[in-house]
């Protein structure tokens, strides 16, 4: 089966630094992979690469198959690789609502030649529910971003990328800086994805990653030093080297 995505020898140095090495890595649909490594490793520039906002010295992205290696930001979206928007980049004003009725109308190229309000649209509104209860945002719906918590609005970061209907879903730290006591809101989010989408997460808590991820990539100074199931990585003496040492040895993990 060809892979739903895929890189092939992925390379981008800055300066003499070689900060993506030679990166190969496929998903197919379902998929739930956790793309950690430490701090440096070089996995905002692997994702800037996917998204098309860097341009790679070498390599290939492919979606299905098809090249996607010269294509923008906005063609790789159209294709299904989208990147779950940035809570910087919600308008603070508007609500969640119409964030996501805005998303559709993007999606179906519409959003250019609206008169009045797209909430107006029984079809775009009907939609718009649908997501924001799949994420329990229902009661959040018509507040502005600015009032509702910030675990809230990266489910709304979530919702929007979902209106765009991925095929690939790359979530950069979906639970950075949302307060334990809201992880569990993103968690069940994450649990209540489309089952035939391909996730690819980059994400630091540990304890997240292994609730999440069926399969774990460990990036290290730009190359993967591995790829297999969250059982195995901790066990892993390279992993353990680079990065995961004192979490596997207090013995949290599979
Ligand atoms: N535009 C750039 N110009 C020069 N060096 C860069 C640039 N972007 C990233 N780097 C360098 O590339 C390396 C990898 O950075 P990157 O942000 O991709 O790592 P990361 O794994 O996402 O790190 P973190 O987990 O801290 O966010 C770092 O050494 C960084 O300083």
């Amino acid at each position: 089966m060809t892979p739903v995505f895929e890189v092939r020898n992925l390379k981008k140095s800055f300066g003499g630094l070689a900060v993506t090495d030679n990166v190969s890595l496929s998903l197919r649909p379902g998929d739930r992979v956790a793309l950690i490594g430490p701090n440096g490793a070089g996995k905002t520039t692997f994702v800037n690469l996917v998204t098309g906002n860097l341009k790679p010295d070498a390599g290939e992205v492919l979606m299905a198959g098809e090249t996607l290696t010269r294509s923008g930001p906005a063609e790789r979206v159209r294709r299904g690789l989208v990147r779950s928007f940035q809570v910087t980049r919600l308008f603070q004003d508007m609500s969640p609502a119409e964030h996501i009725a805005l998303a559709i109308l993007q999606r179906d190229g519409r959003a250019n030649n609206m008169t009045g309000s797209y909430l107006d649209r029984p079809e775009v509104m009907a939609e718009t529910n649908t997501l924001l209860a799949a994420l329990g945002l229902e009661t959040q719906a018509h507040r502005k971003v600015r009032e509702i918590a910030y675990g809230q609005q990266r489910l709304l970061e979530i919702a929007m990328a979902l209106a765009l209907k991925p095929k690939v879903l790359l979530l950069d730290e979906p639970a950075a800086g949302v307060p334990q006591s809201d992880t569990g809101r993103i968690e069940a989010a994450l649990a209540g994805l489309p089952a035939d989408l391909a996730v690819l997460m980059i994400e630091h808590d540990m304890d997240l990653v292994f609730r999440f991820a069926r399969r774990v990539v460990v990036l290290a100074a730009g190359t993967i030093i591995f790829d297999g199931s969250p059982s195995d990585v901790t066990h892993d003496q390279r992993v353990r080297e680079a990065y995961l040492g004192s979490y596997a040895d207090a013995g949290r993990a599979a």
